[in-house]
C-alpha cells in the first residue's frame, strides 16, 4: 500500500515538475523574447529620433541660409552687382586696404559674400550655419571712427568646430545639438573682430573630425566643385570647397593628421598650419584629445599673401592675453619678405608610402622651377618614417582602443555611411588587431603593421612613447643640420582629392601631412599643377608600397582623377612660420596655376 502510495505520488510530483519545467521554459522565452524586442525597439526608437533630431536641425539650417540668402538677392544686371563681382574678385590685401581706405563698406563687402556664400552652397553643401549678428557687427564697423585693425571689414568664414557664443558646435554628432556655446567665441575670433573682421558663416566637416573625408548626419555630404563626385577633403573641407568657391576669402580649420592641408590640395587652394601654440586653439572643439600628435589652427585662402596677412592679424598682443600659452612672438613680415636665396631639402616620396604619379611630379616641377630661380636645392630621405607614421602618430592616435569615440562621441549616435569602415580602425579590440595583424603579414605587411600595432596599454606605455617621439624629432633636425637645411618641399599628400567612399581607406595617404603634426612644424600646401592625362596613364602600372590593399584604394580613386589639382607640400622647422610662408609665396609666384 505505501509503495503504491509512494509511486502515486512519486509520478504525481514528475507530471507537476515537467509541467513547470515547460512553463519555466516558455516563461523565460518570453520574458527573454520581450526583453530583446524592448531593446530592440528602443534602439530603434533612439535610432529614429536620432536622425529626427539631425533632420531638424539641417532644415533650420537650410531654412537661415536661404533667409541670409534673400536678405542679400539683387537685380544680376544692376550696378550692385556688378560691384559684388568686383569685390569677389579683390585679393586679401586688397580687400582690405579699400576697406581701410573708405572705398568699400564693411556691409557691401559682407553682403556681397554672403550672396556668393550660399549660392556656393547651393551648389556643394558647404556651409553649416550663418552667423546670426554678422550684418549687426558690419555696421558697427562702418560705424567707427577709425580703422579697427589689419582687416577692417573683411568677412571670414571658421570650420563648424570653431565655438560663437550662442552657437551649437556638434562636430556632425547630434548629441551636442541641444547644447550652444554659453561661454564665448574661439580666441582665433575674438581677435580677429577686434582687428575689424567679421565673421559670417561656418563650415562642414566630416562627424568626428578624424576624416579626410566631409560628411556628417546632421549637415550632410559636402561635394567638391572641381569635380563633384570627389570630396573637398577633410576635416576642414566645407572651409576649402567655400574658399575654393569664391564665398569666402580668408578660411580657418585645424588640422590634427591634415585637416587643413588636404582639403586645401584637394580643392586647390592654399593652407597653412603653423606649429602648435603658435597661435590659439583655445575655443576650438577637437576630434581627439590625443598626446603627442599636435592639433593647431589652420588657415586657408586662394593666395599666400591672404595666409601671410591672416597670420599678422592673428599674431598681435590681443592674442597672447587672451591666451598666454601662446608664444607672444609678432610676425617677422621681414623674413617673409626676404629675397636671399633659400637652401631646401627634398623629396618626392616616403619609401613606406610611395605617393601616386602627379603628387611626386608636382615636386619635380616646383623643384626646377626653385632651382631655376636661383635656390639650391638637396635631396632629403626623412628617417624612419615607416615607424614615425606607425609605431608613433597611428599608436598615439588610438591610444585610448577608440574609447573617446565609442564611448564619448558616438554611442546612441547615426554613425556616418562614410566613416563607419574607418571607425572599425580606431575601435578594433587588440587581440583582433593582433590576429588581423598575424594573417594579413605574409601577404601585406604595411596594411599588417598599421592594424597589429600594440595599443598604450599603460602610463609607463605613453610616457615611453612620447619619450620615443621626443628622440625622433631629435633624430629629424640632426639629418636636416647635416645637410645644413631648415626648408623641406615634399608631396602634400599621397594622392589627389578622392572619392568619399574611399576616405576612409586611403588614409596611408596622410603619411605626407601627419608626419608634420608629430614632429610639430609648421606646414603648407601651395597648389602648382593639375592631373595630366599622362599621370593617368603611368598609374596603370603604378604598384605603391607593394600593390596592397592601401596601394589599391589609393589607385582606385585616382583613377580618372584628370583635371584635379595637385599641390606640394613646404615646410619649416618649428616657430618659423613666416619662412614657410615665404617658401610657399615663392612656389606659388613660379607655379602660377
Ligand atoms: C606609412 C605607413 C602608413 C600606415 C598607415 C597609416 C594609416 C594612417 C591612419 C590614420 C591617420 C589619421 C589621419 C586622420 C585624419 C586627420 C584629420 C584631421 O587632421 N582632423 C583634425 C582634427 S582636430 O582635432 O580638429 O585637429
Amino acid at each position: 500500500m505505501l509503495d503504491t502510495q509512494l509511486l502515486i505520488m512519486d509520478r504525481v510530483y514528475n507530471v507537476i515538475m515537467e509541467r513547470v519545467n515547460a512553463s519555466i521554459v516558455s516563461y523565460t522565452t518570453a520574458v527573454s523574447a520581450g526583453v530583446l524586442s524592448c531593446y530592440v525597439g528602443l534602439k530603434v526608437y533612439r535610432r529614429q529620433q536620432v536622425k529626427k533630431k539631425a533632420l531638424k536641425k539641417r532644415e533650420e539650417s537650410r531654412k537661415a541660409l536661404q533667409d541670409v540668402q534673400r536678405s542679400v538677392a539683387v537685380e544680376i544686371t544692376g550696378p550692385t552687382a556688378n560691384k559684388r563681382k568686383e569685390i569677389l574678385s579683390l585679393t586679401l590685401p586688397q580687400l582690405s586696404q579699400q576697406l581701410t581706405d573708405g572705398q568699400l563698406s564693411a556691409v557691401q563687402v559682407l553682403q556681397a559674400f554672403q550672396e556668393k556664400a550660399t549660392a556656393v552652397n547651393d551648389e556643394l553643401n558647404c556651409l553649416t550655419e550663418p552667423i546670426p549678428d554678422a550684418l549687426v557687427r558690419a555696421q558697427n564697423v562702418d560705424a567707427a571712427d577709425q580703422p579697427l585693425g589689419l582687416l577692417h571689414g573683411v568677412p571670414f568664414s571658421i570650420k563648424e568646430n570653431y565655438l560663437i557664443k550662442g552657437m551649437v558646435t556638434t562636430m556632425g554628432v547630434t548629441k551636442y545639438l541641444d547644447t550652444p556655446a554659453d561661454h564665448e567665441d574661439a580666441v582665433i575670433v575674438q581677435v580677429l573682430m577686434k582687428q575689424g573682421a567679421v565673421p559670417f558663416v561656418k563650415t562642414n566637416i566630416p562627424q568626428t573630425l578624424l576624416s579626410i573625408g566631409c560628411s556628417n548626419p546632421v549637415f550632410g555630404n559636402t561635394l567638391n566643385q572641381v569635380d563633384p563626385t570627389r570630396t573637398p577633403g577633410g576635416s576642414s573641407g566645407g572651409e576649402a570647397a567655400l574658399v575654393k568657391g569664391g564665398g569666402s576669402i580668408l578660411g580657418f580649420g585645424s588640422d590634427i593628421g591634415g585637416s587643413v592641408r588636404i582639403p586645401a590640395h584637394f580643392c586647390g587652394i592654399c593652407g597653412f598650419k603653423p606649429t602648435g601654440q603658435r597661435i590659439s586653439g583655445r575655443g576650438l572643439m577637437r576630434g581627439s584629445p590625443v598626446q603627442g600628435v599636435i592639433s593647431t589652427p589652420g588657415l586657408m585662402a586662394r593666395d599666400v599673401d591672404s595666409l601671410a596677412l591672416g597670420m599678422k592679424a592673428l599674431l598681435v598682443p590681443d592674442m597672447f592675453q587672451l591666451d598666454p600659452q601662446v608664444v607672444p612672438m609678432p610676425f617677422r613680415q621681414e623674413t617673409y619678405e626676404d629675397k636671399k636665396p633659400m637652401r631646401i631639402g627634398y623629396f618626392t616620396s616616403l619609401h613606406s608610402c610611395p605617393p601616386t604619379p602627379s603628387m611626386g611630379r608636382a615636386v619635380t616641377m616646383a623643384k626646377e622651377a626653385l632651382e631655376k630661380a636661383g635656390h639650391t636645392l638637396v635631396a632629403f630621405d626623412p628617417p624612419d618614417a615607416l615607424r614615425a607614421i606607425v609605431d608613433m602618430a597611428l599608436r598615439m592616435l588610438t591610444a585610448d582602443s577608440g574609447r573617446t569615440f565609442s564611448t564619448k562621441w558616438l554611442k546612441d549616435e547615426v554613425i556616418d555611411e562614410y566613416l563607419e569602415g574607418q571607425i572599425y580602425l580606431w575601435t578594433m579590440p587588440h587581440y583582433l588587431r593582433k590576429i588581423v595583424g598575424f594573417l594579413l603579414k605574409p601577404f601585406w605587411p604595411r596594411v599588417a603593421r598599421s592594424i597589429s600595432h600594440r595599443l598604450i596599454g599603460s602610463v609607463y606605455d605613453l610616457w615611453q612613447r612620447l619619450a620615443e617621439r621626443e628622440t625622433y624629432i631629435e633624430q629629424f633636425v640632426d639629418e636636416l643640420n647635416k645637410k645644413n637645411i631648415d626648408l623641406l618641399l615634399c608631396p602634400a599628400l599621397g594622392m589627389p582629392a578622392c572619392k568619399p567612399e574611399h576616405a576612409g581607406k586611403t588614409l596611408v595617404a596622410t603619411a605626407y601631412t601627419l608626419l608634420f603634426n608629430l614632429l610639430n612644424f609648421p606646414a603648407g600646401v601651395v597648389p602648382v599643377t593639375t592631373v595630366t592625362e599622362e599621370d593617368d596613364r603611368l598609374l596603370d602600372d603604378w604598384r605603391g608600397y607593394g600593390n596592397d590593399a592601401f596601394d589599391r584604394s589609393m589607385k582606385e580613386t585616382t583613377k580618372g582623377a584628370v583635371g584635379l589639382p595637385v599641390a606640394v607640400q613646404c615646410v619649416a622647422l618649428p616657430w618659423q612660420e613666416e619662412k614657410c610662408l615665404r617658401l610657399m609665396k615663392e612656389v606659388e609666384t613660379l607655379c602660377p596655376m
